[in-house]
């Protein structure tokens, strides 16, 4: 089943693009991450999901059920964890999480109460006496008492120390064995690595492409670095190749296409060393956007 499917969704700002017709399917127990630069729309994107806002044209549904149709019957299957986390200053974490635990039908207090024990949140504080990444922690535990189906994080680890980093990642990692989709909005390629299984890549409010995060790192070309005492300016003509740079017996280039033909080429020639790598997420990501904007 899919837990989100969004279709040509779009939303103007006034004149002002937000998104322009983006699609999306996540299915339910997946962890997706939508990545993108700053302005690329994820927030944007996130806030119509939440029906904080509306778009100007297309659809939203949420384990199937249209968003504008069932959207009150919905809010209660969403957990939400907001990039940055604004609390009423004077009060306290045990009155606040009180208070928002009444609008939901299955947010029970004593799990409410395991949670915070699980964070170490003292519950008698005051948001004005919290740090940044206790109040972050308050909204986790927000955004999960009710056992929602489907988690929605903004730019999650924004503020939080790694030690609650990998805290909070082993928790979303728990809620996907109990069957909890999640749904992660990031610009730290690092993490999204970590987590999720599959990720879309936006960018000036739409969608670059989706991809299974194996795929993205299987991706064919190759990092390679080798030196020799010999002329390595042959390989630039037998082999697709980008970045060629040839200094003091060290050559390094971007590789694209079969590993044994590089391999056969390099025979050729008298190596002393040679490191062939995987490009980082971040590489990746860097050529996909060069790409685009070709
Ligand atoms: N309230 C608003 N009024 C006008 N334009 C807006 C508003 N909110 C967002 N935008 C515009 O919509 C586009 C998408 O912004 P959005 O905040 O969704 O991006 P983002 O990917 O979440 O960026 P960031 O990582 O910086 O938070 C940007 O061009 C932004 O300027």
């Amino acid at each position: 089943m899919n837990a989100l499917e969004v279709k040509d969704l779009t939303k103007y700002y006034g004149k002002s693009r937000g998104i322009e017709k983006v699609n999306l399917r996540v299915q339910e127990g997946e962890i997706f991450g939508f990545i993108g630069p700053n302005g690329a729309g994820k927030t944007t994107t996130i806030r119509l999901i939440l029906r904080l806002i509306f778009p100007n044209h297309g659809t939203i549904k949420i384990f199937e059920k249209d968003l504008r149709e069932y959207g009150e019957e919905l809010r209660n299957e969403i957990g939400y964890i907001p990039g940055e986390v604004n609390f009423y200053p004077e009060v306290t974490v045990k009155d606040f999480l009180e208070y928002t635990a009444r609008f939901y039908k299955t947010a029970e207090k004593s799990y409410v109460e395991k949670l915070c024990r699980n964070f170490s949140i003292d519950v008698k504080k005051r948001f004005r006496e919290l740090s940044m990444g206790n109040k972050k922690k308050v909204a986790i535990v927000q955004a999960l008492m009710h056992k929602p189906k489907l988690l929605i994080l903004d730019e999650p680890t924004n503020g939080l120390d790694p030690l609650i980093q990998n805290l909070l990642f082993e928790i979303l990692k728990e809620e996907r064995k109990k069957g909890v989709t999640v749904f992660f909005s990031s610009h730290i390629l690092s993490e999204v690595e970590k987590l999720c299984d599959r990720v879309a890549l936006i960018k000036d409010g739409k969608i670059l492409r989706t991809e299974k995060i194996d795929d993205l790192m299987k991706q064919k070309y190759k990092i390679v670095k080798l030196k020799t005492d010999e002329n390595p300016g042959t390989l630039k003509s037998v082999l697709q190749i980008k970045d060629f740079k040839s200094e003091n017996g060290t050559t390094s280039f971007i590789y694209y296409g079969l590993i044994g033909d590089l391999i056969k080429k390099l025979s050729g020639l008298k190596v002393n060393d040679l490191w062939i790598e995987d490009p980082s997420l971040e590489e990746i990501f860097i050529s996909y956007y060069k790409e685009e904007s070709k």
